[in-house]
């Protein structure tokens, strides 16, 4: 993997128009793309085939969380899409993940299955108020162990906890974080954040980055930053 194709742009905008205005300066050999709950809600799976039509490798964004016969189902309809990675809340729980696992590997073609374990907008204090005391990592290593039992190709994790897992899990297991802020980014609503090369140098593979990029006045040249910087 290029240091540029670790690369996710998060596409969270309100409408075609500006989510296109920056598609359009975009290359495909610098990133993939993630389609999230905002734009899929909006614009549907028309929108992730005029990405795929533009040569762009797609995450779809939805965090399913169900029973596992519609997750399973859920998951099929993302891969009908031709997505390249679709998600799941590793909390709907071992059957839920199993059965999607099963019902993908029926599949001709099915993308990356991977599993949200603790959002990166939250810390200790909001996982405790939530019924789940104790350190966001700890949580996060339970379900990922979890997830892979369970036939996850990977973890939606912060970079923070990158370092723990890969030590517990290995290599073979995919590490997609969000919550990756450069120096000179507005933390916003992250409360778990590591700089590009921080989170790469933890051992995260893929890195999705939104607003850093897409609200910044000139979103290549915030693009061409993040690649300097992980580039050393
Ligand atoms: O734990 C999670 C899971 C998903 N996300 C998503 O990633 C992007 C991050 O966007 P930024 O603008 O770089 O904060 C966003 O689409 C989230 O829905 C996450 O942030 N944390």
């Amino acid at each position: 993997m290029t240091q540029s194709t670790r690369i996710i742009v998060a596409l969270d905008f309100p409408a075609r128009e500006p989510a296109l205005a920056l598609v359009d300066q975009l290359d495909p050999a610098r990133c993939r793309l993630k389609v999230g709950k905002e734009l899929f809600t909006r614009l549907g799976p028309d929108f992730v085939a005029t990405l795929q039509a533009r040569g762009f490798e797609v995450f779809l964004d939805l965090k399913f969380h169900d029973i596992p016969n519609t997750v399973a189902a859920a998951c099929a309809a993302a891969a009908d899409l031709g997505v390249w990675m679709v998600n799941v809340h590793v909390t709907g729980g071992r059957r839920m993940i199993e059965t999607t696992r099963e019902r993908l590997d029926a599949l001709p073609k099915a993308p990356l299955l991977i599993g949200v374990t603790v959002l990166t907008s939250l810390d200790g204090d909001d996982l405790a108020e939530v019924g789940c005391p104790g350190e966001p990592v700890e949580r996060v290593l339970a379900l990922a162990e979890l997830g892979r039992e369970a036939g996850l190709d990977g973890i939606v994790c912060s970079p923070r906890e990158s370092a723990a897992v890969r030590a517990a899990l290995g290599e073979d297991f995919l590490l997609v974080t969000p919550g990756v802020r450069p120096s000179w980014a507005a933390t916003g609503d992250q409360k778990r954040v590591m700089t590009p090369r921080e989170a790469v140098a933890a051992g995260s593979d893929h890195l999705v980055i939104g607003r850093p990029i897409a609200a910044a006045p000139d979103p290549l040249a915030a693009l061409a930053e993040i690649e300097r910087e992980l580039a050393g």
